[in-house]
């Protein structure tokens, strides 16, 4: 049986998840996927850190919730080792899901670094290191022979990236626009419900959408990485931060919102990069109150889609969860998987 051994850095909402997916249905998984994961080595600032060759009880790791119990207990670290764990664990993947930090994307820039230094393969759902240092570290993965793998950056587990980059071979794009936070869209929405801002923040925090400041999702700071994102991968734009102009909906009021609604058009935060005709991409984030008949003023809660503009077949539009934990949990399995498939670059036990 081939069992990929696997490092989760940072254990909250996401790797949590995917550590319940592996307790619950690793069985199934195998069956149906041809493989086994077993997890070696958990890191996490609320916990410390685990390194276990012979693999974690994950029903022990599960119960820790961030109270006083730390892996300490349970012949671990109070702290997290970060670098050391991802150098010298045994895992064969590093499942990097810490806070996504949209300045420099620091620490977990270095943690995929490290991983990938080391001859491991990484997926992440964590937006800083894909959006600010995507290619460098895409070349460093060719040049050490293994995967980074990122599915879960943009719209969560429903595929995207892969998706366009193998599916539009022969098509030219010349942009996409699109619904890409599942926070501001669910906070958006429960505003034309009645709710105020605050209140619609903490309920998307609930439910796991939020970010851990949940102003990157209403500034518009995690949009503007995924069209980063997007526009890099999917475009070749070779675009900066600094060129994607950002505006969140913290300006949209609820008056805007019954005035919209009164005009029968509805405040969506759209995402979006268009080729120019001398090649340039200009991309950008804001709030625009669109017609009811538009194809993106239908999408709600934490849904997101992203429509792109294709010379041979017009709009293709990909419609999804664009957040929450066992969606995002899945985006991991679904890098996995793409791995597995690929063949080379990850090493697994027999
Ligand atoms: N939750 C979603 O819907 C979703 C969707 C797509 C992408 N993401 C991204 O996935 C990542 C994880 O999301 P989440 O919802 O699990 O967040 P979370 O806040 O629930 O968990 C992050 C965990 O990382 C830990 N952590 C932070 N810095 C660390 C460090 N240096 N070393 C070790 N542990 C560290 C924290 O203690 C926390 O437990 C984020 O980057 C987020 O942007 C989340
Ligand atoms: N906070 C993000 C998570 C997915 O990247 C959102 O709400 O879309």
């Amino acid at each position: 049986m081939t069992t990929y051994d696997i490092a989760l850095i940072g254990f909250g909402g996401v790797n949590r998840t995917l550590a319940e997916l592996i307790a619950t249905r690793g069985e199934t998984l195998h069956t149906d996927l041809g493989f086994g994961l077993r997890v070696v080595a958990i890191t996490d600032l609320r916990l410390g850190s685990l390194v276990q060759p012979e693999g974690i009880d994950l029903s022990i790791a599960l119960k820790l919730d961030g109270g006083s119990e730390t892996f300490a207990k349970y012949g671990g670290s109070t702290d997290t080792n970060n670098e050391s764990v991802i150098r010298n664990c045994t895992a064969d993947i590093i499942c990097e899901a810490t806070f996504t930090n949209p300045d420099d994307g620091e620490p977990a820039v270095s943690h995929v670094r490290w991983a990938l230094e080391s001859g491991k393969s990484v997926c992440t759902t964590n937006k800083g290191p894909v959006a600010l240092r995507g290619a460098e570290l895409t070349a460093l993965a060719e040049q050490n022979g293994v995967h980074f793998e990122f599915e879960g950056a943009v719209m969560s587990g429903t595929p995207v990236i892969r998706l366009a980059k193998k599916m539009f071979e022969g098509l030219k794009l010349n942009g996409f626009e699109g619904i890409l936070n599942g926070t501001s869209n669910y906070v958006l929405g429960r505003m034309e419900a009645g709710l105020d801002l605050d209140a619609a923040i903490g309920e998307a925090q609930d439910l796991g959408y939020a970010e851990a400041n949940p102003a990157a999702d209403i500034e518009g700071y995690d949009v503007q990485l995924k069209v980063l994102i997007l526009a890099n991968e999917l475009l070749d734009a070779g675009i900066e931060l600094k060129d994607v102009q950002r505006q969140g909906i913290s300006a949209v009021t609820p008056e805007n919102i019954r005035k919209a609604a009164s005009e029968g058009r509805r405040w969506k935060l759209v995402g979006a990069a268009r080729r120019n005709p001398d090649g340039s991409v200009t991309a950008g984030v804001s709030p625009v109150a669109l017609p009811l008949d538009h194809g993106l003023a239908g999408v709600s809660g934490a849904t997101n889609a992203v429509s792109f503009d294709t010379d041979l077949l017009g709009a293709v539009t990909v419609s999804g969860p664009g957040a929450g934990r066992v969606e995002t949990a899945y985006a991991l399995l679904s890098d996995i998987i793409a791995m597995h498939a690929a063949g080379t670059g990850v090493v697994a036990n027999a």
